[in-house]
């Protein structure tokens, strides 16, 4: 009995509840005797709600106690956002698993205007990203930022008492939310380059759980695996946190990747971006030339400022 059970760990937000029951429905249609559990849990990253994500540590905060209940066998899989999940993971864990990426770009939501060229001199546009900030700044800088924290039900009510003009949310969250209709624009991501990761679910697992790696084996999708790992390795070599404005989106084409990253100062001052592509068989490459490349045109000065 034991062995046909799979325990998914889990954040408790409508989002994170979401992503674990597509997994769940993913692990269900490609094994249907499996019987699989929700494990929720509440993170120190949804407690902590009165401070900024980048002076609290990070996104990690909403991955570690995910981790400790793998470690520990309350669960056997945790779904991740892959744009919380840091890049190293503590040993014995590892992402198993990459789903197929969904709508990567950011969303533009306002009940007053309908696009971010509209916006007056001085609207107040919520967001508590550092990357969507330094982007914003740089192209917009008639505009105020001001921080916005909570999952995403919360960031709407705040932005429906009027606190801000408008939010930015990545929209793959409003859409699987059913709430795509208040997005007022999709941002191009020539003007918004989103984070790395953005719009694709990783699922972490214990690395010798041979039972559950096989059972996560078909969810795995090998299109996005191979932009994630280049995403993720431009970001490595960067040394990304989510302290510093970084960005990156990759696409397939054939045999050929292409990745755009973008390293920039939070005030939107300094914006450094560029785009590289090469074999699809070798991402991590690509990834790390592509972060040598912004080093060499001025990333070194502007990550070594922060
Ligand atoms: N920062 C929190 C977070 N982590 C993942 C998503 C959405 C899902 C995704 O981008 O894959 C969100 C919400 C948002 O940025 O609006």
């Amino acid at each position: 009995m034991h062995n046909n059970t799979i325990k998914i760990a889990t954040r408790k937000s409508p989002l994170a509840l979401w992503q674990a029951n597509y997994v769940k429905t993913q692990l269900t249609h490609f094994h249907p005797d499996l019987c699989v559990e929700l494990v929720p849990m509440v993170t120190q990253g949804d407690i902590l709600l009165d401070s900024p994500l980048s002076k609290i540590g990070g996104k990690g905060l909403f991955v570690k106690q995910l981790e400790v209940a793998l470690l520990n066998g309350e669960a056997d899989i945790a779904v991740h956002s892959i744009k919380d999940i840091p890049t190293n993971f503590p040993s014995g864990l590892t992402l198993t698993t990459i789903c197929a990426r969904d709508e990567i770009r950011d969303a533009f939501v306002s009940n007053h205007y309908e696009s971010l060229d509209t916006l007056p001199a001085g609207a107040i546009v919520g967001t508590s990203s550092l990357r969507r900030q330094c982007q914003l700044k740089a192209r917009y800088p008639h505009l105020i930022i001001k921080d916005l924290r909570g999952n995403v039900g919360t960031r709407l009510s705040k932005l429906d008492k009027n606190e801000y003009d408008a939010i930015i949310l990545a929209a793959v969250g409003l859409k699987r939310l059913n709430l795509i209709e208040r997005i007022k624009q999709f941002i191009p991501i020539e003007i918004m380059l989103p984070a790395v990761g953005q719009g694709a679910i990783g699922i972490e697992s214990r690395v010798n759980d041979s039972r559950i790696n096989n059972l996560l084996n078909p969810l795995d999708d090998e299109k996005t695996r191979c932009c994630i790992i280049a995403e993720r390795a431009m970001n490595q070599h960067l040394n990304g946190s989510c302290q510093v404005p970084i960005a990156a989106y990759s696409i397939l084409n054939g045999n050929r990747l292409t990745l755009r990253g973008l390293v920039g100062s939070t005030n939107g001052k300094y914006l450094i971006s560029k785009q590289i592509s090469g074999d699809k068989h070798s991402p991590q490459e690509i990834g790390i030339c592509l972060a040598e490349q912004l080093l060499a045109l001025g990333a070194d000065e502007i990550l070594a400022q922060i």
